[in-house]
Order: structure tokens, then C-alpha cells, then sequence
């Protein structure tokens, strides 16, 4: 049944898992050769043709000395960034529950450098970040020099943030509801502006007292998540910085709790949160081929799995096997 027919590629096992709600579809590269295109990451990701995900991590084998695996993050746009933190929970769970690795405290590369995951009890995950940066070409981010809150042009309205790299870039509001915050109009505007070269994952944070706060996130490649682990870290920096926080915060989001560390300009950002494994699955990815055309095909006869003719344009990249 495995053997691929014409116009079809090979099987590919892969995890789907979650961080508090912000989704992974999580694949092991090291036993088994996997190479994707941003066009076929994005029928994956696609939550209606596809297996649906906020974010595809790929595992590699360590490409540096001292470090055990490499992974890579992709945004369910396809676009390849340099920081993931409820995927990097997700990957250390991974790795152990596939029996890749019976480490604790993993050590793993990323676009952005090498972080450490130490493993604990019931899927609980801590993670050094690392130092976060806050000079603007680094972050990147456009501004004369570095400040604590940046006014920026929005349209006709001028809105404050603050500019921090996890990474991968991030801007934080602080607002006074998340529940009431404009996600939906200005995430989009502001992960486009142009002060953000590289775009930005835009946060909006609400302080409740010095040791809690409430954040959504809309992420840069994949709109509002549920969660998103860089983006708390960058949000209690953005608040102590401000002076609005203390050095151990309670973050609540739209699917759960995440405890943030940080003692501040220099030091590393701490992260513990749990991890979700969902389910296990397997897939048949397009072959290189075109598949042969089908003789006769009366307009609606299709096969399970595939979509009618009508939807040619989104056929999806799975096919039953
Ligand atoms: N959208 C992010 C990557 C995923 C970050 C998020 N899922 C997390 O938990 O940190 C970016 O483009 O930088």
C-alpha cells in the first residue's frame, strides 16, 4: 500500500502537537528525507484542505558542536523565522517521546542561535530564550535610536509601542482590555509596517497588577494564535522596561498560563510552560511527476479525500494513500 504510484511522493510521519493552543504540525527529518515548498507548507497549514497549524517544525540533525538537533519553524504562510517558543516546548517533547534523544536539558540550534530546554514533570517544558535585543537594527526595526516606546504612524492614527527581538521581532502595545483590543484591524497593520522590515509579531498587553498580565498575540505568518511564547517574552521585557513589571510574571493567554522570568538588560528571558501531544499521523506528499489524467471523469465522481473538480485549484497536497 506504501508504494508510491505515479505522480505520488513518499509517506511522511509527522506529530501534531500544541503549545496552550498554538498548533504544530511537527516532523522528524532526521529518519526520513522531507523537503517542502512554501506553496505546499501553506496547504498543509490550511485548516480546511489540509492538516491545519499555526506553525511546521522541522527536526535536523545538530549542525554545530555541543548542541544536539537543529530545528527549523515555519509560519503557516510558509515563510522560514528564527524563533519559536511554545514550538520549542513542543520540539523538546518531541524528540524524547520519539525516542530521539532521553536528555533533560536539550540544547538545540535555531535560524537565531542555540537555546536550552530543560524537560520536567507532565509536559512541562522551561526554556532559555536568551538575551533579548533591544537596539533597533537588531531587532530590526527602524527608529534613530533606542527608546523604551516608539510612537508609530498607523494611517491617520499614532499609536506607542515598544521594539524587542526574541529572536524574531515583536512590537508591544500595552492596552487597557485584551478582550477590547483592535487584534483583528491594527496586528495586520502593524505586522506590514514598514518599520518592520522584517515584519513583526504585534502584541497587546494588558497589566493587571506587577506579577500578572493578559496578552494576544497576532503573529507575524499566521494571525492571532491562541499563544505565543516569544511573544510573552518579549511583553515582559517591554513591561519592565516600562517599569511596569516585576521579574516574575504570570502570563495568561487566550489558551493558558506561561511563567516569564527576566532580571533584566543582559540577562536571559526564562520560559516554562506544558506541552500537548494530539495525534500521530501520516501523509502521501505529491510526487515530482504530474499524476496521469483520469479517462472519463464524470463531473463529481471523485475519490475520497480528493476535492471535486470545481475545486481544482485546491486540490490538497494529501492524498489518500
Ligand atoms: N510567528 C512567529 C513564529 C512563531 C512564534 C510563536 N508561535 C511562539 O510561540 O513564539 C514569527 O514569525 O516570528
Amino acid at each position: 500500500m506504501n508504494q508510491p504510484r505515479r505522480g505520488q511522493g513518499p509517506m511522511l510521519n509527522f506529530t501534531k502537537m500544541h503549545g496552550l493552543g498554538n498548533d504544530f504540525m511537527v516532523v522528524d527529518a532526521i529518519s526520513q528525507p522531507f523537503r517542502l515548498r512554501p506553496e505546499m507548507i501553506r496547504e498543509l497549514a490550511d485548516r480546511h484542505f489540509g492538516i491545519g497549524f499555526d506553525q511546521l517544525l522541522v527536526v535536523e540533525p545538530p549542525g554545530l558542536p555541543d548542541v544536539d538537533f537543529r530545528y527549523r519553524i515555519f509560519n503557516s504562510d510558509g515563510s522560514e523565522v528564527e524563533q519559536c517558543g511554545n514550538g520549542a516546548r513542543c520540539f523538546a517533547r518531541f524528540v524524547r517521546d520519539q525516542r530521539l534523544t532521553n536528555k533533560k536539558v536539550i540544547r538545540v540550534q535555531t535560524a537565531k542561535g542555540v537555546i536550552e530546554l530543560r524537560v520536567g514533570r507532565g509536559g512541562m517544558v522551561t526554556v532559555d530564550m536568551g538575551v533579548p535585543e533591544l537596539n533597533p537594527p537588531a531587532i530590526p526595526f527602524a527608529a534613530d535610536r533606542r527608546k523604551e516606546v516608539y510612537t508609530v504612524e498607523v494611517g491617520d492614527e499614532t499609536v506607542e509601542l515598544s521594539a524587542v527581538s526574541m529572536g524574531n521581532p515583536h512590537g508591544v502595545l500595552v492596552v487597557d482590555n485584551v478582550d477590547t483590543a483592535p487584534v483583528a484591524e491594527l496586528g495586520p497593520r502593524l505586522e506590514n509596517h514598514p518599520r518592520f522590515p522584517a515584519r513583526a509579531n504585534i502584541g497587546f498587553l494588558q497589566i493587571v497588577d506587577r506579577t500578572h498580565v493578559r496578552l494576544r498575540v497576532f503573529e507575524r505568518g499566521s494571525g492571532e494564535t491562541m499563544a505565543c511564547g516569544s511573544g510573552a517574552c518579549a511583553a515582559v521585557v517591554a513591561g519592565c522596561l516600562r517599569g511596569l513589571l516585576d521579574s516574575r510574571v504570570d502570563v495568561e493567554l487566550s489558551g493558558g498560563h506561561l511563567v516569564i522570568e527576566w532580571q533584566g538588560e543582559g540577562s536571559p528571558v526564562m520560559m516554562e510552560g506544558p506541552t500537548a501531544s494530539v495525534f500521530e499521523g501520516q501523509l502521501r506528499l505529491p510526487g515530482d511527476q504530474p499524476p496521469r489524467r483520469r479517462k472519463n471523469t464524470r463531473q463529481g465522481d471523485t475519490r475520497p479525500g480528493q476535492q471535486r473538480q470545481q475545486n481544482r485549484h485546491r486540490q490538497p497536497v494529501i492524498s489518500k494513500p
